[in-house]
């Protein structure tokens, strides 16, 4: 039985959804996005809060929601792509649990995202998007006890890596 929080980190498209919902079920533990969380306890979608308020509103929301979400049962919880981006969502995580960073190749995590118009910073532009991906990608190894590379595993694959690897760890 696992006795905190497991965090996924990456960039978006990494599969922290994705891969979370597995996870959860494998676990038998809760499962919780906190993107789906912060558009829940606002009321208001993610796209939304970028277009009328910015990106730092975005930001506050999104610790708010990572620090109410520490306090619940053991859970399997993704995170969105910009976590890293505040120290304090680090330290938090790193203080309820373990973080698992899924981490892919630039191209490939383009190739998932890139028509997705639910994702506000694809609209930025491929070059914009890449100078983001490099400036966080030292965060998501610094904060990571665990990096999982998606690369060239399928979904259930990288599932089952990270089983493998919590049951060898616990
Ligand atoms: N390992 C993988 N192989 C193939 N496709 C994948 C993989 N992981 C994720 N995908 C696909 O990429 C898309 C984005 O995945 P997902 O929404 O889980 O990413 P995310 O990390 O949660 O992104 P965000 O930070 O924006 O929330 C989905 O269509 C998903 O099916
Ligand atoms: O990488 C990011 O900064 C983001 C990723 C998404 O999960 C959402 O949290 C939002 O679209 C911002
Ligand atoms: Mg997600």
């Amino acid at each position: 039985m696992l006795r905190k929080h497991i965090y996924l980190i990456g960039f978006m498209g990494a599969g922290k959804t994705t891969i979370g919902k597995q996870l959860a079920q494998k676990f038998n533990l809760p499962f919780v996005d906190v993107d789906q969380f912060v558009e829940e306890r606002e009321g208001i979608s993610i796209a939304d809060i970028f277009e009328r308020e910015g990106e730092a509103s975005f930001r506050l929301r999104e610790t708010k929601s990572l620090q109410q979400l520490s306090d619940c049962s053991p859970s399997i919880i993704s995170t969105g792509g910009g976590i890293v981006e505040r120290q304090e969502n680090i330290d938090e995580m790193k203080h309820h649990g373990q973080v698992i960073y899924l981490s892919a190749s630039f191209a490939t995590l383009y190739e998932r995202v890139a028509d997705d118009t639910t994702r506000p910073l694809t609209s930025a532009g491929k070059s914009t998007l890449h100078e983001r991906f490099q400036m966080r990608e030292a965060y998501y190894e610094n904060a990571a006890d665990l990096v999982v590379d998606t690369e060239g595993r399928s979904i259930s694959e990288t599932c089952d890596f990270i089983v493998e690897q919590l049951g060898n760890n616990s």
